[in-house]
């Protein structure tokens, strides 16, 4: 029988769960629910399209609601609200916020004998499992995270938060000289603004006061306030024409010695390059939307993270496949 899915909040992420759940065939896709009126929201296949006050009533047709609002303002509500009717799994990326979003999660999944998944995509997510192999791996080491150049999401949502902005896209951009220390093994010690720049393109609304958007944006805690950010006003038309897509990618790097005396250097590294951002998160969402299942089936709950997720519980391989495939 096939793990079913439910999507609450339909953006970027949400149409790239519509194309994820697609390429899985031991999943379906049973309803995307948002706060908005359904009639208004288009999706990219024939699925079924309510308001979020219908969500309850539905509880015993969503083995797995993969909830795929904004975590600066959706997800901190959203994900503990409903962990304690289905099994979730959420992208929550404000990195310094994820104990107390756990703490709440956790909470209210266990008082509905749920398993929920928190901070699910690639960073937070592949880039955090890879981080923690590196560093569980090499002990005498330094760990690095390079992100881009291409377009955050989060930090695009949490501009598009902001009263007065219409719409808005934000690079963020590595910088290239201390990428190119940390692969020469010198092991430089970089802060925050030395590693990247942010840069920001923003529709306002008609009227809007853009000096005090930009100062909104610039100091924003957690996203921008320890960054160089550039901010640029553009319209509409701008910014469909010249920023339409939503790329990524980013290393995680760490290098580390070896020897009784440091003898021999090694550097590991995990790379992504995507095209898609959403779709690529929403790959991730997927596999542990599976996770989530299975091991709510097997009778655990609570609050997990992808520390806590065996990686056979990801793999519609039997054990034997995987023995035999990706040993
Ligand atoms: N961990 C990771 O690696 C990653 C995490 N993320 C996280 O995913 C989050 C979601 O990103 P993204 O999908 O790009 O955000 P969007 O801004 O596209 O969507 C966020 C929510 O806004 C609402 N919305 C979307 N479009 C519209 C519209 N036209 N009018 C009104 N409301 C709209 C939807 O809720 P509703 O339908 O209810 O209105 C949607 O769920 C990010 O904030 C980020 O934190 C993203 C990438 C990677
Ligand atoms: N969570 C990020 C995924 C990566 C990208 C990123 C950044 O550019 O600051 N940090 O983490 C996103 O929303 O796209």
């Amino acid at each position: 029988m096939s793990i079913r899915v439910a999507i609450l909040g339909y953006g970027n992420l949400g149409r790239g769960m519509e194309c994820a759940v697609k390429q899985n065939d031991d999943m379906e896709l049973v309803a995307v629910f948002t706060r908005r009126d359904p009639a208004t929201v288009k999706t990219l296949t024939d699925v079924k399209v309510y308001n979020v006050d219908q969500l309850l009533s539905m509880q015993d047709q969503i083995d797995v609601l993969v909830l795929c609002g904004g975590s600066a303002t959706d997800l901190p509500k959203q994900t503990a609200e409903y962990a304690k009717y289905f099994n979730v799994v959420d992208s929550f990326d404000t990195h310094a916020k994820i104990p107390e979003h756990f703490a709440q999660v956790d909470t209210a999944a266990k008082e509905g004998g749920k398993v929920a998944m928190i901070s699910v995509g690639w960073d937070p997510g592949m880039f955090s499992l890879n981080r923690l192999y590196a560093n569980a791996i090499l002990r005498d080491g330094s760990d690095y995270t390079f992100w881009g150049k291409g377009v955050s999401q989060g930090h695009s949502d949490a501009i598009r938060r902001i009263p007065g902005v219409k719409d808005a896209k934000q690079y963020t951009i590595p910088v290239e000289a201390a990428l190119e220390a940390v692969r020469n093994c010198e092991n430089p010690v970089l802060t925050t603004r030395q590693k990247h720049t942010r840069e920001c393109f923003v529709v306002a609304e008609e009227g809007a006061d853009k000096a005090q958007i930009e100062e909104q944006i610039k100091t924003m805690p957690n996203y921008f306030a320890d960054y160089d950010t550039t901010v640029h006003f553009i319209t509409e038309e701008e910014l469909q024409r010249d920023h339409a897509g939503i790329p990524h990618g980013g290393f995680v790097l760490r290098t580390g010695k070896t020897g009784l005396n440091g003898e021999h250097d090694h550097v590991i590294e995990y790379s992504l390059k995507l095209d898609s951002n959403p779709e690529f998160t929403s790959c991730v969402l997927t596999a542990y939307a599976r996770a989530a299942y299975r091991m709510n089936q097997e009778g655990q709950k609570g609050c997990k993270t992808v520390f806590d997720v065996a990686p056979a519980y990801l793999s519609t391989l039997t054990p034997e496949e995987m023995r035999s495939t990706l040993l």
